[in-house]
């Protein structure tokens, strides 16, 4: 595991977004642990998660020219991502591989708007852009395929999904995860800063208190786990 992935994994545990117990998830799973990306809730913790995310998709070596968070969640993590990326990205690979843009992000509504500018789309335009998702978490994989469709409706050439974690579990009807089926049906890679593997490494080496959780995850990821 690397340096920031262990930072983001103490961050968000620190922030309640990482959280351990019992909660029941949409596939009516029952999994010892949870991702709440809302819980990034002060300035301070969305200029971690903004650094962590960027140094992700910069590693990726992803070539993209806007960012979209999906409604909610995604909103503020587009924001902040966009924000630290043109911090944090040297000049000169701004010049070369982003055209000097400033990192553009646009996001959708939930809620059909018909005054005003109307439309679906917020931000910037994605005519003709090479565009990556930001998202916190793939579950079934719902809100990504919602937002491939809205993306390309708009003229936007979806290029990859960033999420905080990949929980690495097969859907109910097949041996594949989530992220794996989205790679399959649309052909482009799922990027993660960490994976379920990464919070099972963090809790058997580091000394924290949620320590005890571990038989259950390891259980949880034998279970519904994908194969490795
Ligand atoms: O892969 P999926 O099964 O779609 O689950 C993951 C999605 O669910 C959550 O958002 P939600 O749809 O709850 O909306 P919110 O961001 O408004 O909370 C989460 O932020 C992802 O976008």
């Amino acid at each position: 595991m690397l340096e920031y992935q262990e930072n983001f994994i103490k961050v968000a545990i620190e922030n309640d977004v990482l959280k351990f117990g019992s909660f029941k998830l949409k596939s009516g799973r029952i999994s010892p642990f949870f991702l709440n990306a809302g819980n990034f809730n002060t300035g301070k913790a969305l200029l971690n998660v903004g650094e962590f995310y960027s140094e992700a998709i910069v590693r990726s070596g992803l070539d993209f020219d806007v960012l979209f968070g999906p409604a909610y969640k995604g909103i503020p993590l587009a924001a902040a991502v966009s924000s630290t990326l043109s911090r944090v990205v040297p000049i000169e690979l701004q010049k070369t591989k982003y055209n000097n843009a400033g990192f553009p992000f646009a996001f959708d509504r939930k809620e059909k708007k018909d005054h005003g500018e109307g439309g679906m789309i917020i931000g910037s335009s994605l005519q003709g852009k090479k565009v990556l998702i930001i998202d916190d978490v793939i579950t079934a994989g719902t809100a990504i395929r919602n937002s491939v469709d809205l993306i390309q409706k708009n003229g936007g050439i979806v290029v990859g999904v960033i999420v905080a974690i990949d929980r690495q579990e097969i859907g109910a009807d097949s041996d594949l995860s989530a992220v794996e089926e989205i790679k399959k049906e649309f052909g482009f890679n799922v990027y993660s800063i960490v994976q379920l593997d990464s919070v099972i490494e963090f809790l058997k080496t580091t000394e924290s208190e949620h320590k005890q959780f571990l038989p259950q995850i390891t259980d949880y990821r034998n279970k519904y786990g994908v194969k490795l």
